[in-house]
């Protein structure tokens, strides 16, 4: 490995390296939602393949996920045995965005049969690239790049240190809190949360009084658009959350508290303009998680040790778990939550989830019937 940064000639349009790591997250997220490219410590400037406006943009390489690669048979299944690992393409002819769309977008790949051949090469700046793709998701894009273009315009500088800053749970902070009579229960506070850098405002309703003395039922609620606002039939993330707050002002009636906590982690972490893309591959016959790895996507992205700061700062550290799912037990004990028990939380089915449903079954790993 070599200096922090690969050495550039004067003025060749990459910004300083003078802001603190998490705001260079922040401003690298911001600049793949705008199309910018990004200057990658020890590594090459990337363009966003999704969002790059920059006209006569060209490159000889391309940086994508191994799932997405093995599904255009530009990789074997061994190399991508690890979906998520980065994968650098090098064409025979230069990409262009059009060409690049075509290798980043599954909704193209029956308007554009690939132009190959295509070789994959290795990455000696591998650290960099997989934190540019973790970069992608966070920014709710389709994770894939021109690599070092020609014509891309000034970049955002990125270390993939920075994000571990970004997504630092301490930083989560309350920042208001106020008295929310909800349909489920009148005896309910809204709690919201927010971090200096990350602008996803997570809230958690808190029925009752929080009490030392008994562990309050706790629902973990990822934000779901089509499920939870616009009553999609296609999962069962609407019933879930009513069921939940239910219960959790139920708890109250008891003698308890509950709490639901609403994580804005769409898409199980992938946005909704992606989770919306998986979609159309599932309209095509492709299971959940093959949708999102098509996309090459992880099919699980969200952030628990953000949900475990949550319950710390309302004052609780050991919870009774309204899930299925017993990776999200795991996942929130690693986070340091204690949970005492899980409580099954299954909604009846419809015609329209019962194979989201037997995926999460089958899969993934979910106690349902
Ligand atoms: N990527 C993707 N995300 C989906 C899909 N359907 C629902 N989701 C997201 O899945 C999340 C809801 O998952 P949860 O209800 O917490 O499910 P879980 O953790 O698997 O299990 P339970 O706690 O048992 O419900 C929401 O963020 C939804 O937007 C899908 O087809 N693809
Ligand atoms: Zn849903």
């Amino acid at each position: 490995m070599g200096p922090a940064q690969r050495p550039r000639a004067a003025g060749d349009g990459v910004r300083s390296l003078s802001a603190s790591p998490s705001r260079r997250a922040a401003q690298a997220v911001d600049a793949l939602r705008h199309g910018w490219p990004i200057a990658l410590a020890n590594g090459p400037v990337l363009l966003p393949a999704e969002t790059a406006f920059a006209p006569g943009a060209t490159a000889e390489r391309m940086l994508i996920g191994a799932a997405r690669a093995e599904t255009l048979k530009l990789v074997n299944q061994r190399e991508a045995a690890v979906p998520h690992a980065p994968v650098l393409l090098h064409g025979a002819e230069r990409f262009d965005l059009a060409a690049a769309r075509a290798v980043a977008d599954p909704a193209l790949d029956l308007a554009h049969p690939l132009k190959g051949p295509f070789r994959a090469e290795p990455i000696d700046w591998a650290e960099s690239a997989a934190a540019a793709l973790e970069l992608a998701r966070i920014a709710g894009i389709l994770p894939a790049f021109l690599v070092d273009p020609s014509g891309a315009g000034e970049a955002q500088p990125f270390a993939p240190a920075d994000l571990t800053s970004f997504t630092d749970p301490a930083r989560l902070a309350i920042a208001a809190r106020a008295r929310l009579p909800v349909a489920a229960g009148e005896d309910c506070e809204i709690v919201a949360f927010r971090a200096p850098d990350d602008l996803r405002e997570h809230v958690a309703l808190v029925f009752g009084m929080p009490s030392s003395d008994r562990p309050p039922l706790v629902r973990l609620h990822s934000e779901c658009l089509t499920g939870d606002v616009l009553g999609s039939l296609k999962c069962d993330c609407g019933p879930q959350l009513d069921a939940a707050l239910h219960a959790a002002a139920q708890e109250v009636q008891h003698g308890g508290w509950g709490v639901v906590l609403y994580l804005r982690q769409e898409g199980r972490g992938i946005g909704l303009v992606n989770k919306l893309r998986a979609y159309r591959l599932q309209d095509q016959g492709f299971d959940t998680i093959d949708a999102n790895r098509r996309l090459g996507l992880p099919d699980e992205a969200r952030d628990f040790p953000v949900a475990a700061r949550m319950l710390e700062l309302i004052g609780t550290g050991t919870v009774r778990l309204m899930t299925n799912n017993p990776e999200k037990v795991a996942a929130l004990e690693a986070a340091g939550v204690s949970v005492t028990e899980r409580v099954p939380h299954s909604l009846p089915d419809n015609p329209h989830n019962t194979r989201y449903l037997a995926t999460k079954r089958d899969r993934t790993g979910h106690l349902l019937p």
